[in-house]
């Protein structure tokens, strides 16, 4: 059932993508993988990361000892392969009239990763907003201030569940405490994905 709430600012549509057009992601998500295989990050500290990411479009979010930053292609030299069609026409219907994403990141989460705490803030113009797709199990998602600090409030996140974070909300800080990693059957293999559109320049 597609009914949006807003939690400080998130605008989270629960249900926006149907079993059918979540599986429609989910192939669009292999193609990409098949072209730009996931890999595992590291901090600009050095600490790898929990979740594997891979991106598609004219650029892609990367993270070394270099740090944070919008990258044109994958580590392995190639450039990313296109936005899939069904991400282009979600960010449509959700931001209509609008420039276009220009990044797609992936993120896929195992049992027990998770991503800490952050900000949004690598990109150019923080007019535009960052628009979430929740694919497989189901996240712990926590939202903060746009300060460092102070009280969260966490929601649980459920395969086709849709998080626009825009406006007034576009900076606050957020990050995924844990997953249940077997309560959906969308994906075969358990644990879940995670893809974000963004305006980058
Ligand atoms: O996995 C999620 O729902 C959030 C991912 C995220 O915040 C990011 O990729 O910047
Ligand atoms: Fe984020």
């Amino acid at each position: 059932m597609v009914k949006m709430r807003t939690i400080r600012g998130f605008e989270i549509h629960d249900g926006r993508l149907s079993r059918t057009e979540q599986e429609r992601w989910i192939s669009a998500l292999r193609e990409v993988i098949s072209k730009a295989p996931l890999y595992a990050p590291v901090t600009r500290w050095g600490k790898p990361m929990s979740v594997r990411m891979t991106s598609a479009g004219a650029f892609g979010w990367y993270t070394d000892r270099r740090g944070y930053r919008y990258e044109p292609r994958h580590p392995d030299g190639q450039p990313w392969p296109p936005i899939p069609q069904v991400a282009l026409e979600l960010w449509e219907a959700l931001v209509p009239g609008g420039r276009h994403p220009e990044c797609c990141l992936i993120n896929h989460y195992r049992e027990g990763a998770r991503m800490g705490l952050h900000q949004d803030r690598d990109e150019a113009d923080f007019s535009w907003p960052v628009v979430s797709v929740s694919l497989g199990a189901p996240a712990l998602f926590r939202i903060g201030n746009v300060e460092r600090g102070g009280p969260t409030e966490s929601v649980w996140l459920n395969s086709g569940d849709v998080v626009v974070m825009g406006g007034e909300a576009r900076l606050r800080h957020h990050g995924i405490d844990r997953i249940k990693p077997d309560a959906s059957d969308l994906l075969p293999e358990g644990g879940r994905f995670n893809v974000t559109m963004r305006v980058v320049t």
